[in-house]
């Protein structure tokens, strides 16, 4: 059957297979017992977005500080996670470009070796280096941390240090398996993201469970090389926490890339790779199991942490727990803005705290970004979430499709239709802007200003008189920023 030659050929180049992410993780650091009984003024758990940079400033101001990791240095995003979604997309749109030219399991495979290139083939000497440099102390263990220190265990030895300052957690978040029946982790056929993003096997049928970030993301890059992607999403909208036009236009627009999007729809059986859901049963080749994360609490037990509805450790604006001045968290393990920059933003929140400069977190104008194309970018509230604190809205949209650039792009390339749009959201009372939502080619980066409007609290009237420049996509603010000026004046 082709999809099975499919999966035998890419296997055969480079042999990773299905198996899970290599474990290519390389040597720096200390043992717990050559550090055992140390006292550190800082101890931060986890390297990852959060973990590495707050490490990294407080040794370089002059703090003598430990981290520890169990896995990678540098966590899931360069790994397993940013980086390599991003390389795959910007081949799949490569591939794209070329047309037929050439065969999708070459692309795929160029694809593949390009990726991990990018990501140090998984590992992560260079990073340690990196944190070494910066005058870290590195140790490789698993840390299980209670109130009277941290204990450390690797394979072989054990030990346990103690802070004095500060214990900053920053252990992230780990793949949700929802409770279908017959779903389980690590089953042959059933991939997470990690694997998804490490694995150089092509897939003829692919199932993907969950419409946001990654379902996205990795339907685009999938379809685009040749796999039959089938979307299966619970909420009746892709990207269900963004304004519902967003996930509908991107529905559209993965639709048009040959992805068979099924909104509203419910997973309830999996057996073997064989899906039933709500309405049919059907065979694929592989199910990417992508309907969001839970915070990483293992090891944290004893610090009886005061957690959310969703196992999210609860912070205070200096990212504080429990009420306390001496131990931190950070990152996804937070839940908030679980995001690379959300989580560099909470680090250096933390570094200001302990360097003496203090000052409260501010979360909102974190974008938030599909690298789809086009691609999405929201800040700030929907309309949702400023009901749900009381404030009343107004908004505005316009079809970016019809600004100048998108004429002269499809002039150049008339088969060009991706979907193109921009909303502005506004306190109703006081006309200040709270929220946007975009998608078009590179909005990522034509409405990036949105989010220091929206952090800035700028007025519709400001944006309304803010000149963008001529022939560029940001036109596309121009008209529901005057919109919305006129009606809120
Ligand atoms: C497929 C995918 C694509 C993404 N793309 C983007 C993107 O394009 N842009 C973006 O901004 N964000 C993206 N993200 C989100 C981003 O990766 C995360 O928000 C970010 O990496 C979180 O960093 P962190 O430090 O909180 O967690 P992590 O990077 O997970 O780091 C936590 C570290 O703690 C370690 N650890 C946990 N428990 C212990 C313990 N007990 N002892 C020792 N060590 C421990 C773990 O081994 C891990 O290395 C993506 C996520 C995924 C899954
Ligand atoms: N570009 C980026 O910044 C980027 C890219 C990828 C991932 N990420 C981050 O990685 C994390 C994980 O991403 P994700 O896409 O798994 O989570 P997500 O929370 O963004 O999306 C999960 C989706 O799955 C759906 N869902 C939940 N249960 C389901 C079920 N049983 N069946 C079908 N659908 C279901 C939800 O409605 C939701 O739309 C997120 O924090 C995300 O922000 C970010």
């Amino acid at each position: 059957m082709p999809n099975q030659q499919v999966v035998g050929m890419i296997r055969g180049m480079s042999g990773s297979g299905d198996e899970e992410v290599a474990e290519a993780v390389g040597k720096a650091g200390k043992t717990p017992a050559e550090i055992d009984g140390e006292r550190y003024d800082v101890i931060v758990i986890g390297t990852g977005s959060a973990g590495k940079p707050l490490a990294g400033e407080l040794a370089r101001a002059g703090l003598r500080v430990l981290a520890v990791e169990r896995h990678r240095i540098g966590g899931e995003c360069a790994y397993v996670a940013c980086v390599p979604s991003k390389s795959m997309l910007l081949s799949a749109r490569r591939h794209r470009s070329a047309g037929s030219a050439v065969p999708h399991l070459e692309a795929f495979a160029r694809a593949v070796r390009v990726r991990d290139d990018t990501v140090h083939h998984r590992e992560d000497t260079l990073a340690a280096h990196g944190m070494l440099e910066d005058g870290v102390e590195l140790v490789r263990a698993r840390a299980t941390a209670g109130p009277g220190g941290v204990r450390l265990d690797d394979d072989s030895t054990t030990g346990t240090v103690h802070w004095n300052t500060a214990l900053v957690l920053a252990t992230g978040a780990a793949a949700v398996m929802p409770p279908v029946d017959g779903l389980e982790r690590g089953a042959p056929g059933i991939w997470t993201s990690d694997v998804a993003l490490s694995t150089a096997e092509l897939p003829g049928r692919l199932a993907i469970l969950g419409g946001g970030a990654i379902g996205c993301e990795l339907s685009e890059v999938y379809a685009s090389f040749g796999s039959r992607v089938t979307l299966l999403q619970s909420a009746p909208t892709l990207l269900d926490r963004e304004q519902p036009w967003l996930g509908e236009a991107m529905a559209t627009s993965l639709e048009r890339l040959g992805v068979d999007v099924r909104t509203g729809t419910e997973l309830k059986r999996v057996d073997g790779t064989t899906l039933t859901t709500d309405g049919e049963t059907f065979a694929v080749d592989r199910l990417l199991v992508a309907v969001g994360k839970k915070p990483v609490l293992d090891g944290l037990e004893d610090l009886d942490l005061e957690t959310g509805k969703k196992g999210e450790v609860l912070v205070d604006a200096r990212m504080r727990v429990n009420g306390r001045t001496d131990v931190f968290a950070i990152g996804d393990l937070t839940a908030i803005n679980p995001y690379t920059h959300g989580a560099n933003h909470q680090a250096r929140v933390v570094a200001d705290e302990l360097l003496g400069r203090g000052r409260d977190a501010d979360h909102s104008g974190t974008p938030r970004v599909v690298y789809t194309d086009p691609a999405v970018f929201a800040v700030g509230d929907t309309e949702k979430t400023a009901a749900d604190r009381g404030v009343r809205t107004a908004t505005a949209r316009s079809d970016a499709t019809e600004t100048t650039r998108s004429a002269v792009e499809r002039t150049l390339d008339p088969d060009d239709d991706r979907p193109a749009g921009l909303e502005l959201i506004a306190d109703a009372d006081t006309g200040v802007l709270i929220g946007a939502a975009a998608i078009g080619p590179e909005a990522d980066a034509w409405a990036a200003e949105l989010a220091l409007a929206v952090r800035a609290r700028v007025t519709v009237q400001a944006l309304a008189d803010q000149p963008h420049a001529f022939p560029s996509w940001a036109e596309a603010i121009n008209a529901p920023a005057q919109e919305l000026a006129a009606r809120l004046r």
